[in-house]
């Protein structure tokens, strides 16, 4: 499935957010998207997700889902949003008891998702037993669980040390590559951003509107960190990225 935003704007009160957004996220690509604080990542997020309707414009699905699809637009955040009293099986099985897939079934789709996520020999774990690259794998399992058509990503890495994010970008580039999923993923993080977007849309500062898409297509398997390719990409958009904060900036100073 294809989303599509169209013409998208919209106002908090009297602020505006977003402004005449329209943008594809082609099916089996990871579409990144950056830009200052506050100017409306999480927002045009949740109206991918159908959480929120703009003011303006239309989201716009196209293209049936993939097979076995429970949940077409699934999120994954930055916080995991695991049950603590539910070990890493009850944390995946949860989504599937919500459609009502109990037993064999759900041991078959739960026994997949954390092989895929290499969470095999933790499925009996709480929570609190796990690091926070772990769980962030849990989470990702879970969202696998339901075979999404868009996975919606806000800043899911953020919360980790370095050395884990990396660990998890590998990850994330393994699962892709094994089965390509379509994703949206915000985040403030440039080197995320050149590591696993196939397009990397830069928002201006609010209200939010398309600055620059950078597409990259080198495969995502031949992406290493210190790629002068990427380098090259990650400076531009720093420069992009700069501009915004360097203009929002003087703005707070004339006020
Ligand atoms: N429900 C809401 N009601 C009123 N204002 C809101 C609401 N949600 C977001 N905003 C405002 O809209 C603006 C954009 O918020 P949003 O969280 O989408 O930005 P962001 O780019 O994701 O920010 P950050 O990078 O800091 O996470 C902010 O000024 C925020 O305060």
């Amino acid at each position: 499935m294809q989303l599509t935003l169209d013409a998208v704007s919209h106002r908090y009160a009297d602020v505006t957010v977003l402004s005449d957004i329209s943008l594809t996220i082609p099916e089996g690509q990871i579409v990144c998207i950056v830009g200052p604080s506050g100017c409306g990542k999480s927002t045009l997020l949740r109206f991918l997700g159908g959480l929120e309707r703009p003011d303006q414009g239309q989201v716009l699905q196209n293209g049936p889902v993939p097979q076995g699809c429970l949940n077409p637009l699934t999120y994954v955040f930055q916080d995991f949003a695991l049950l603590p009293w539910r070990d890493v099986a009850g944390n995946v099985s949860l989504v599937l008891e919500d459609h009502g897939i109990r037993g064999t079934k759900a041991a078959a789709v739960i026994d997949d998702v954390l092989a895929r996520t290499k969470l095999s020999d933790f499925r009996a774990a709480l929570p609190k037993q796990l690091s926070g690259g772990m769980k962030q794998r849990v989470a990702i399992a879970r969202a696998l669980a339901v075979n999404p058509a868009v996975m919606l990503m806000d800043e899911p890495l953020s919360a980790l040390d370095a050395q884990t994010r990396e660990l998890l970008m590998d990850d994330l580039i393994a699962l892709w590559t094994r089965a390509p999923f379509t994703a949206v993923y915000v985040t403030h993080n440039l080197s995320e951003a050149v590591r696993l977007g196939h397009k990397i849309v830069v928002l201006s500062r609010r209200p939010g509107t398309i600055r620059e898409i950078v597409e990259i297509d080198i495969p995502l398997t031949e992406r290493h960190a210190g790629d002068p390719v990427l380098e090259t990409h990650q400076a531009r958009l720093w420069q992009l990225m700069r501009e915004e904060a360097e203009a929002a900036d003087k703005e707070l100073g004339h006020v």
